[in-house]
């Protein structure tokens, strides 16, 4: 059991695919939102369950309002579900107090969003050195080589000093797919993270992705409406009408 910043998480194996605690399991998830002027509350997610196990990658497909991004930002603590458990290692999340669903989501996710939330006048060694400002140790002293490192696995190695107004959308979001790997975190939640890239930078990217999950034994939950890019994980799932249901897309 690694005890970091007060979390208990189970260590991860030096090698080979654990049989494993699930890295997240969710059961029963229900979750409604109220409208304004209307009586009856909108029915986003009935009773749907996912377990991800470690080195899982998984992909959610599903029409625009279906309800993807309700579900990720459940399964990353970031909202509570109406109905149900969401178990990060083995631990029930719904009912924590939102400092310890804080502490726990930064210690374990790494998040790729659509709004990439990064300051325009940052640059992009400073926007990814960012989460380790309250890593503390070893990790805070090198947070600038690490972001240097992380930012040349994305490709940007020479966009080290420029600020983020003055990269193109497609470099932006690779700034803030370092970043979000930049703590290793165990579960990578991404929210269409190739949307503003084009093909052969998406799949630079997506490649990076897939391989920090399925090698290290971390996870990854991937919504898109890419259907070529879903097809890469090892399972892929439908959200429609509320439900999740295991498929392939068409
Ligand atoms: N806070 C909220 N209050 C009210 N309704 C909401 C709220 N958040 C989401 N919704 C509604 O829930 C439904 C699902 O939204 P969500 O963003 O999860 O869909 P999505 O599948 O991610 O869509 P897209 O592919 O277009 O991003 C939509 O009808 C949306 O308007």
């Amino acid at each position: 059991m690694s005890h970091r910043a007060g979390i208990d998480l189970p260590d991860l194996p030096a090698s080979g695919r654990p049989a494993g605690e699930p890295v997240l399991e969710i059961d029963g998830v229900t979750k409604r939102f109220k409208l304004r002027r209307r009586k009856e509350p909108l029915t986003v997610l009935e009773n749907v369950s996912l377990t991800v196990r470690p080195g899982a990658t998984v992909a959610i497909v599903g029409l625009s309002g279906a309800g993807k991004s309700t579900l990720l930002n459940i399964l990353g603590l970031l909202e509570r579900p109406d109905r149900g458990t969401v178990r990060m290692y083995g631990r029930e999340t719904t009912t924590m107090r939102e400092r310890d669903r804080a502490q726990l989501r930064g210690e374990t996710i790494g998040f790729v969003f659509q709004q990439l939330n990064l300051l325009q006048r940052r640059t992009a060694r400073q926007q990814v050195a960012a989460p380790l400002l309250y890593a503390g140790g070893d990790r805070l002293r090198r947070r600038y080589a690490l972001a240097d490192e992380a930012l040349r696995r994305v490709g940007l190695g020479d966009r080290l000093h420029s600020t983020q107004s003055s990269l193109s959308g497609g470099e932006q979001q690779r700034v803030a797919i370092a970043r979000a790997l930049i703590r290793d975190p165990r579960l990578i939640l991404a929210d269409e993270p190739t949307g503003a890239l084009d093909p052969v930078t998406a799949g630079q990217v997506m490649d990076l992705l897939f391989d920090r999950a399925r090698e290290e034994d971390r996870a990854l939950v991937l919504v898109t409406h890419d259907h070529a890019l879903a097809r890469r994980a090892d399972a892929v799932y439908v959200l429609d009408a509320g439900r999740l249901t295991a498929g392939a897309p068409d």
